[in-house]
C-alpha cells in the first residue's frame, strides 16, 4: 500500500504565528490540494498527522478543527481525489501526552490504522518537529520550504532528511518515479 503522511499547516494551507483559528483563517497553500488529489488518483493514500494545541489554548474548538478538515476533504473531492485518515494531537507543550510531535504517537496510530510499517515511510512537514518525529520511528523526514519550511531548512536537520519546493513537488516525484 502506498501510504504518505503529511503535516498540515504550513503544507497543505497557510500557517500563522496566530494559528489558524476558522474555516475562514484556513486557506489552501498554491497546488497543496492539487498534489493531494493527484496523488489519491495514482493510488496513493495520504493522511495528515498534525499538531493542533490552539485547541489546548482555547483558540478554537474541535468543531472549528473538523469543519476545517470538512473543508479541505471536500475540496480534494471536488479534484477527483480522497484524503485519508487524519490525527491530530489537541494538547499543550506541557500535557505530556504521547501524540504532540515531535513524538512519534500520531504516526504509529496512521502506520497501524493502515496496516504499513513505519520503516521508510515519508512523513511530509515544515517544522524541524516533523521531520524529528519522522526520525524517531525510522520513517523518511521530508521537508519542504513553505510555511515554516524555508526558516527550518537554515536548522540542523536529521540525517538525511529530503527536501523539496512544495508538496505539488513531492507528488511530482512520488507518481513520476
Ligand atoms: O504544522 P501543524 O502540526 O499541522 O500545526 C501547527 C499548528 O498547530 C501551530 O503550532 C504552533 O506551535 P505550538 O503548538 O504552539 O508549539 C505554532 O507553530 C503555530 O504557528 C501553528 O499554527
Ligand atoms: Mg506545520
Ligand atoms: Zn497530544
Amino acid at each position: 500500500m502506498k501510504l504518505l503522511i503529511l503535516d498540515r499547516d504550513g503544507v497543505i494551507n497557510h500557517d500563522s504565528d496566530a494559528y489558524i483559528k476558522s474555516v475562514a483563517e484556513w486557506i489552501p497553500l498554491p497546488g497543496s490540494i492539487e498534489a493531494i488529489a493527484q496523488l489519491s488518483k495514482a493510488g496513493w493514500t495520504v493522511a495528515v498527522a498534525t499538531n493542533q494545541s490552539g485547541i489546548a489554548r482555547g483558540y478554537y474548538d474541535v468543531a472549528t478543527l473538523d469543519a476545517m478538515h470538512a473543508r479541505l476533504r471536500t475540496l480534494v473531492a471536488e479534484q477527483g481525489g480522497e484524503l485519508g485518515l487524519i490525527v491530530y494531537c489537541p494538547h499543550g507543550p506541557d500535557a505530556g501526552c504521547d501524540c504532540r510531535k515531535p513524538k512519534p504517537g500520531m504516526l504509529e496510530t496512521i502506520a497501524a490504522h493502515y496496516d504499513v510499517p513505519l520503516t521508510g515511510l515519508w512523513f511530509v512537514g515544515d517544522s524541524l518537529s516533523d521531520l524529528e518525529a519522522a526520525k524517531a520511528v525510522d520513517s523518511q523526514p521530508v521537508l519542504v520550504k513553505t510555511g515554516k519550511g524555508a526558516k527550518t531548512q537554515g536548522k540542523s536537520l536529521p540525517a538525511g532528511t529530503l527536501i523539496f519546493d512544495d508538496l505539488a513537488a513531492i507528488a511530482a516525484e512520488l507518481i513520476n518515479n
